[in-house]
């Protein structure tokens, strides 16, 4: 039976790709896949085999670091369609959608779906398996990196994503250009658990932080790890993400950066971590850039040493001591007048922490360094 479907759905493909076939047949069928005894031999026995190892090498098995571990209960993909909240007038946006498990279904909710997939094989089985179940029409297949993909206009996000690449995604989703009513994705556990924190909670963080400025986080459903095939090292959560209808009036990359600032030790006091040598200087630099002059005002004896070296030798090391030192006292200064030198960034909300950061440059003080781009939410 296997074999027969094998061969019918595989066409022209290596018929070492057998495993591979075998999983997309499966869900063909609608049967659940079984993880237990029969499959779980079946599987040991041909990822311990040669062919196996051959394909592994070819790069034609499931690849570990593309994230390549595909959902197989057909009951909890229901469950993430039905929790998607799709129209059937949508255009949903699909990122990484491997084999089609999940496709199969959101083809058949929509009007439209766009899957953005890196990997050919996975295009070409997917590309066959819809075409062979009459959706050929409905779906646009982009074959490329999602993060470095354009998407054309979508009305919501449904995916099992790669879990490597979670947090520039998310990002990419929710500070990108596209407006979109919800993003329902699949997401390891420990990530979810992350965004799904709230401020004045111990494990409030920059992840947070950043994402719930513009988006509210929803948790959806726990996944276990024993779902995919194979099956990954940690369990996955499902969460439904849906950007804020008025967001608020900042600078993306300066919010960026001061969280990162803030949140780079979250249990200090702000005061302690702005007093630290370290992140007086890079401000002191930041600022001085963005201002297009110094920050600091005289020469003097002052509290720092620097490994600065240049022409100037000793008299330029001593300026900048005192410009540090100066700058220093405007910061901690500026964080005591407004009361938040003995608060911490975890227990703030998004409003103080706006506030804080609109104090800070109206006083010239920038945490943005212009000449870096990535946009990255909680390194
Ligand atoms: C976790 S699997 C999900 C497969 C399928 N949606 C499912 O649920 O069974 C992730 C998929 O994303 C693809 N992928 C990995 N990195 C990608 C990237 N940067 N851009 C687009 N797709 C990617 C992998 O090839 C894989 O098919």
């Amino acid at each position: 039976m296997i074999l027969r479907l094998k061969n019918q759905t595989l066409g022209k493909l290596n018929p070492t790709r057998s495993y591979l076939s075998y999983l997309v047949l499966r869900r063909d069928s609608h049967s659940q896949i079984r993880t237990k005894p029969d499959h779980d031999r079946r599987r040991r026995e041909y990822e311990g085999s040669e062919k196996s190892k051959k394909k592994e090498h070819d790069g034609l098995f499931l690849c570990k670091s593309k994230g390549q571990h595909l959902l197989t209960n057909t009951r909890i993909l229901d469950a993430i369609v039905r929790s998607s909240d799709i129209r059937p007038t949508d255009t949903v946006l699909e990122i990484g959608p491997g084999t089609g498990n999940l496709t199969m279904k959101l083809l058949e909710a929509s009007q439209n779906v766009v899957a953005v997939e890196l990997d050919k094989r996975m295009v070409e089985i997917l590309r066959k398996r819809v075409s062979d179940n009459g959706f050929a029409d409905k779906l646009t297949i982009i074959q490329k990196d999602v993060l470095k993909t354009e998407f054309p206009q979508f009305d919501l996000v449904v995916a099992n994503i790669p879990y490597n690449i979670s947090s520039p995604l998310v990002a990419k989703l929710v500070y990108g250009s596209n407006t979109f009513r919800s993003a329902t994705l699949l997401l390891q556990k420990e990530f979810s658990r992350r965004l799904l924190a709230n401020s004045g909670d111990s494990d409030f963080n920059r992840l947070a932080v950043n994402v719930k400025l513009v988006a509210d986080v929803k948790f959806v459903m726990d996944v276990s790890k024993r779902e995919f095939v194979p099956p990954p090292k940690v369990d996955s959560s499902v969460v439904m993400i849906t950007p804020k209808e008025v967001k608020p009036d900042v600078n993306v990359q300066e919010w960026l950066a001061f969280t990162r600032t803030c949140f780079g030790n979250k249990n200090k006091t702000l005061g302690s971590m702005f007093r630290q040598k370290k992140k007086v200087m890079e401000l002191l630099s930041l600022s001085a850039g963005r201002n297009g002059s110094k920050v600091g005002m005289e020469c003097g004896d002052g509290e720092f040493d620097t490994d600065v070296e240049d022409e100037g030798g000793r008299d330029n090391v001593l300026c900048m001591d005192t410009d540090a030192s100066m700058f220093k006292e405007r910061v901690v200064g500026l964080l005591r007048t407004h009361g938040f030198e003995e608060k911490r960034p975890s227990k703030l909300s998004h409003g103080e922490l706006l506030h804080l950061l609109s104090l800070f440059n109206q006083a010239g003080i920038f945490f943005h360094d212009i000449t870096s781009l990535p946009m990255d939410l909680h390194e």
